[in-house]
């Protein structure tokens, strides 16, 4: 057994092979390969799989992108018509590493995938730092069971860029689940009335997220830098201490 196994990891051939699925079904398009996501996408994932950290594949496309590759759509709500929207998605496989207290994964974890998603439907590709989470909420649905694939979907749904905010949402949703419903779009309907539809995809957690551009870069990362976010994220999570309270006497 590899390393990868023993750790619950899904092997690369699966992976690839479940990636390709959602891409398929969704007409998901990678970001080329010259942009600041595309560009390191193959280090990244094996940066991933190396650290055991079980994460992430960006299949997402950025704001600007989805105008010409529209991969989130807001369904019709059957008075006005379909459009597209930016937004992003994530995929990534939540293993045995990320571990809760609730015994499924760590809810710091999944708060690191959501804000990672609604960032990445925020954060035009030609400026990928500039907006910074200043808010972000989540609600913790059900508990993500431990060896799972889940997919964040991530939009816009609101910008005020003279006071350098923008709004967005995101779901964590089953994988599996997801393969069963028609379509990736969000709904027009509020959030709200979303959740009561959560039982036809599946909704472990859902996040709203004020993100404000920051009024002057503070640094300029590299691209593999900035891409692996969330791979530092977790590893953060797997590393962290854990004392028992009150000490032992
Ligand atoms: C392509 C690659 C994509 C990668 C995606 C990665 C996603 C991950 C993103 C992150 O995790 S970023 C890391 C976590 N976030 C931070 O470290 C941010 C730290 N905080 C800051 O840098 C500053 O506090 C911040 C830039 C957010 C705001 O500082 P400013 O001094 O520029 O804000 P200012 O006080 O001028 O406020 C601007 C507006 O935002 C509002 N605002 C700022 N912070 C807020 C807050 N925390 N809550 C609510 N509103 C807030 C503020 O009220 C005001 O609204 P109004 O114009 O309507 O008055």
């Amino acid at each position: 057994m590899d390393a990868g196994r023993e750790e619950g990891l899904p092997t690369p051939e699966v992976w690839s092979s479940f990636v390709r699925r959602l891409e398929e079904r969704y007409g998901l398009c990678e970001v080329p390969r010259s942009s600041l996501l595309g560009s390191c996408r193959p280090d990244f994932l094996s940066h991933a799989l190396q650290k055991r950290v079980a994460f992430l594949l960006p299949s997402a496309v950025l704001g600007e992108l989805a105008t010409t590759h529209p991969i989130v759509s807001i369904a019709s709500d059957g008075e006005s018509p379909a459009v597209a929207v930016p937004g992003a998605v994530i995929a990534a496989y939540v293993g045995r590493s990320l571990q809760g207290p609730s015994g499924g994964v760590h809810g710091g974890a999944i708060a690191s995938i959501l804000d990672a998603s609604i960032g990445m439907a925020t954060n035009p590709r030609s400026d990928p730092d500039g907006y910074v989470t200043a808010q972000l909420v989540v609600n913790y649905r059900r508990i993500v069971p431990l060896g799972s694939y889940v997919v964040a979907i991530a939009y816009v749904h609101d910008r005020e860029p003279a006071r350098r905010k923008c709004y967005g949402m995101s779901r964590l949703v089953d994988a599996g689940a997801l393969a069963r419903t028609p379509s990736i779009g969000f709904s027009r309907k509020p959030l709200e009335a979303a959740r009561r539809d959560a039982t036809r995809e599946r909704l472990y957690a859902d996040a709203t997220a004020l993100f404000v551009r920051q009024r002057a870069r503070r640094s300029v990362g590299d691209a593999e830098a900035s891409s692996q976010v969330l791979a530092h994220a977790t590893q953060k999570i797997r590393t962290v201490r854990v004392w028992n309270w009150p000490a032992a006497l």
